[in-house]
């Protein structure tokens, strides 16, 4: 059996903005696109955390709707465990395979039913999932899911908004388990939170993902946040893969300016005497992106080539950068 549980290749995903009642028009052409996601490619393998960090509009989101199939590519293709989650994929097939992969996602509150009782909410899967399930099962069941995620069956009865954020988010996540998948991408899952909920809330994470050997894609905007729950880590800029390097690896030897400006900018909270730069410069926009690395008008190692040709993903040991001053050994 492959270690490789999802195989992400080439996937791009393009947005027509062209907004004809705005006049908007690049270069005088009558479409105008956004490259939310070019030519991502990363493996993740069974069990593992795979995080994918980037600043806002970096296309973290746009990768999660499309590995879940909330959105469709434009280009690649996405392949879980060894099978092509191809368009048009329908029947007892998709069935079988949406049954194996969920997603998490960063607000609780938009992402529950305000109406239903959370026996409900986390019945639901369970319904669509285990049709030969009784109720007297069922509801057995959700007791069970939610004494996993640290709450308890009595709450069952309550209605989301008569819970924290951070209970919310652990109704969320029961609501992702009843259908004992193996894989969930998890988008921003503690971003709305306070920082000592985000912990317990990572943590509980950490623990599931033991006890059923979990594979998790997890997205953040915070690297911090990240680092204690991924093994391999993507940066992404402009809805491009920077770099991609195992989790330590990451920390102990960024390769990509762009990785080595985001770590300067991280808060010093271990005291280890480096000093904190806030990152500097503003991302372009994807609508019109500059020519050649996508990272150069901010780059300070950034020559002619840099300018003119895109750099792919190189490999050095298991760290891999799309950076032609990394390739040249120029930094
Ligand atoms: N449905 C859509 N229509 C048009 N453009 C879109 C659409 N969805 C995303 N985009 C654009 O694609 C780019 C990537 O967006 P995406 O939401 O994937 O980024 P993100 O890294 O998740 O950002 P954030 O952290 O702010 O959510 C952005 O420029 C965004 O405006």
């Amino acid at each position: 059996m492959s270690d490789t549980l999802l195989d992400v290749r080439h996937l791009s995903r393009r947005f027509d903005v062209s907004a004809p009642w705005l006049n908007r028009k690049i270069e005088g052409k009558d479409k105008v696109y956004v490259n939310a996601v070019k030519d991502v490619s990363f493996t993740v393998e069974r069990g593992k955390t795979f995080a994918l960090v980037g600043e806002s509009g970096s296309g973290k989101s746009t990768i999660a709707r499309l590995i879940v199939g909330l959105l469709e590519p434009t280009e690649g293709e996405i392949v879980f465990d060894g099978t092509s989650l191809a368009r048009g994929l329908r029947g007892a097939e998709a069935r079988r395979l949406r049954r194996r992969f969920q997603m998490i996602f960063q607000d609780p509150l938009a992402s529950l039913n305000p109406r239903w009782r959370v026996t409900d909410i986390i019945a639901e899967p369970l319904r669509v999932f285990e049709k030969s399930m009784n109720d007297c099962a069922r509801r057995l069941r959700v007791g069970e899911l939610l004494t996993l995620v640290g709450l308890s069956p009595e709450d069952g009865v309550k209605f989301p908004h008569q819970f924290s954020g951070g209970q919310r988010q652990r109704i969320a996540i029961a609501r992702a388990l009843a259908a004992k998948p193996e894989f969930i991408v998890c988008d921003e899952p503690t971003s709305a939170l306070d920082v000592s909920v985000q912990a317990q809330i990572l943590n509980l994470m950490k623990d599931l993902q033991d006890e059923f050997g979990l594979t998790y894609v997890f997205i953040s905007h915070n690297l911090q946040v990240v680092r204690h729950m991924a093994d391999e880590i993507g940066v992404l800029y402009l809805g491009r893969l920077a770099e991609v390097a195992p989790a330590e690896a990451l920390f102990a030897t960024p390769q990509h300016p762009y990785t080595r400006m985001l770590l300067d900018a991280v808060p010093d909270i271990e005291m280890t005497g480096r000093r904190r730069k806030p990152v500097e410069g503003e991302i372009p926009s994807p609508i019109d992106p500059p020519p050649g690395c996508p990272f150069h008008p901010r780059c300070p190692f950034a020559n002619d080539r840099c300018r003119i040709e895109i750099p792919g993903l190189t490999r050095r040991g298991d760290q891999a950068a799309a950076c032609h001053a990394v390739e040249e050994g120029r930094i």
